[in-house]
């Protein structure tokens, strides 16, 4: 049964980066994803970004939609304060399979929590299940289709407060245009778009930035 391409990601960390250290495993994600498969980690470029964003809202609770094989997962964990925590959703069984490696061989465990299964389902069980009062920062980076109804059940389930701050992937490409549409429209959102490019490519892309205005 040949690998996957995450099985193939996966190994070549195991091989080249340094166990225990999340930039190490960052740089080598993107060494192979620029030079040998292409893959749909939010790579350097935007990662970038997301380090600004994340540094700037220092959140206690951080949540992720779209693990994929932990690359972002560690990319924001490296940067918590003691004490927070990163709960990341991933609906491909192999996916999360692969990210559950990745994050250990990171040595971020102890800051990510994987949670298996779609995201409207996980959504509402955050309060009760897993302990959160509300959101400090939320990564949209999963199916570009839920990023509305799932900004929209984040409110319906009192998961946001004044500041919670949003920010999404893939605003171009693949783009989602009617989360743009959503949240530059809505009175309770407070945005602000980064150009940037795919990742590991010349085609432009774009991160968004929602803050919740309560
Ligand atoms: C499976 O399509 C892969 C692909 C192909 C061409 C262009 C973009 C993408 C792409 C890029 C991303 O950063 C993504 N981030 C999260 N969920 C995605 O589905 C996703 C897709
Ligand atoms: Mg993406």
């Amino acid at each position: 049964m040949n690998q996957s391409k995450e099985q193939r990601i996966l190994n070549f960390v195991l091989q080249n980066a340094v166990r225990g250290d999340p930039c190490s495993v960052v740089d080598t994600i993107d060494k192979y994803c620029s030079q040998k498969e292409w893959a749909m980690n939010v790579g350097d470029e935007k990662g970038k970004i997301l380090d600004k964003t994340v540094q700037e809202a220092n959140p206690s609770v951080a949540l992720e939609l779209g693990t994929y094989c932990g690359y972002s997962a560690v990319r924001i964990s490296r940067l918590l304060k003691a004490g927070a925590r990163l709960l990341t959703v991933e609906f491909n069984p192999e996916f999360a399979a692969i990210a559950k490696q990745m994050i250990e061989f990171a040595g971020v465990q102890d800051k990510v929590k994987l949670l298996e299964g779609p995201s409207e389902e996980i959504i509402p069980q955050l309060k009760k299940k897993y302990e959160v009062d509300t959101l400090d920062f939320v990564f949209l980076d999963h199916w570009k289709d839920r990023y509305t109804p799932d900004t929209i059940l984040l409110q319906e389930c009192n998961l946001l407060r004044k500041g919670s701050v949003l920010l999404a992937d893939n605003i171009i490409f693949p783009g989602a245009p009617d989360f743009l549409n959503y949240v530059r429209k809505s009175p309770h959102f407070q945005c602000t778009n980064y150009p940037s490019h795919l990742e590991y490519m010349q085609v432009e892309d774009a991160m968004e930035k929602a803050v919740f205005l309560g």
